[in-house]
């Protein structure tokens, strides 16, 4: 597999939770963790490089503190920023995470020239949109985690109302309350979910699913979720170091699919060594299609006030 080297940046309850998913899996020689609480991120470092070395695992975890010595990641994954608190949305945080990823990203991309920037920040997808027009880089390479971490709480709900089977779930759009779950890509033991619970029973799943993220916020009241995100994200970060070429839904610009351009959202892509290999574009219901269109709507919504307050082309 070669010598391989993942970077995270925001080492919060995500960014360090990512680490420690991702180090017990012995998949990438080094991961470096940066952090604007160096301290902290030390301790996170010694924390994590303890815990694996009972299980073997030779993945070296560093702390590092200058932009010049967090350099030449394959992956690069940016948790950074505020996470919101009850009473608030993924979108107030627009405007204090936009100024963050910009300026991570510009430094990230100077000394990472070649690495795949797996974003997690929120508004997910306008973070993303930030991230490509700070990196500069193609589009295969600045990606979103929120589509795998949405699909799981559906399966999660599915399971939860009709007990262990085997679920795939599959929600795309943008990664905000109008997230659009497609019923007929959603499958239990192999059959559509239309055939297994009636209307309301997927109206109540897919508002369980819209509502996964707020709901625990509701419960913790001092931040976000952070186990099921990350897991999420070490599943994209292993499908491109292993180049699995999984599929899996993330965030991407549109260039024309689905009908959409310049405009980031939620899409099956292959995941591998380049990043997304390639656009699956679904056939979605008329409903699914106003979802869909309604949800790039959102989206679009908050790149124009990026664009209007200079943070971004
Ligand atoms: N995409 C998703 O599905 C998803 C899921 C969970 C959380 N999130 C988002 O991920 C972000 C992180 O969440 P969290 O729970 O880890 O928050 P957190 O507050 O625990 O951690 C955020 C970290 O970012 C660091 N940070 C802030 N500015 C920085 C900078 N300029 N450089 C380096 N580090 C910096 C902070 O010091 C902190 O350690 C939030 O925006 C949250 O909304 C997204
Ligand atoms: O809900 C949030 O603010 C965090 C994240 O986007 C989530 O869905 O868990």
């Amino acid at each position: 597999m070669g010598y391989k080297k993942v970077g995270i940046v925001g080492i919060g309850n995500v960014g360090s939770s990512i680490a420690y998913n991702l180090a017990l899996k012995n998949i990438c020689n080094k991961i470096l963790l940066k952090d604007l609480r160096e301290d902290f991120t030390k301790a996170i470092a010694l924390d994590i490089s303890q815990a694996i070395s009972s299980v073997n695992s030779k993945t070296i975890i560093e702390a590092v503190h200058s932009d010049e010595k967090f350099k030449d990641c394959d992956i690069v994954v940016i948790t950074a920023g505020i996470a919101r608190k009850p009473g608030m949305s993924r979108d107030d945080l627009l405007f204090t995470n936009a100024k963050i990823m910009n300026l991570i990203v510009q430094n990230v991309a100077k000394y990472n020239k070649d690495a795949i920037l797996v974003i997690v920040s929120n508004p997910l997808d306008a973070m993303v949109y930030s991230a490509l027009k700070a990196s500069n880089f193609p589009r295969n390479k600045v990606l979103g985690m929120a589509g795998i971490l949405d699909s799981s709480r559906m399966a999660y709900f599915i399971k939860e109302k009709i007990g262990y089977k085997k679920i795939e779930a599959m929600v795309l759009g943008g990664h905000g309350d109008d997230m659009v779950p497609l019923i007929k890509e959603t499958k239990v033991d192999g059959v559509p979910l239309d055939e297994v619970l009636n209307e309301n029973e997927i109206k109540n799943i897919i508002q369980k699913t819209r509502n996964g993220g707020i709901e625990i916020v509701k419960l913790l009241q001092t931040g976000s979720a952070y186990y099921a995100p990350a897991q999420a994200t070490v599943l994209m970060v292993e499908s491109i170091l292993k180049d699995k070429k999984l599929t899996y839904p993330c965030a991407i610009e549109l260039q024309g699919e689905y009908g959409y351009e310049n405009v980031v959202t939620g899409v099956p892509i292959v995941l591998g060594k380049n990043g997304a290999e390639e656009i699956i574009e679904k056939k979605l219901s008329k409903q699914e299609k106003i979802d869909f269109n309604n949800s790039v709507n959102s989206v679009k919504t908050l790149i124009k006030k990026l664009k209007e307050n200079s943070l971004n082309q």
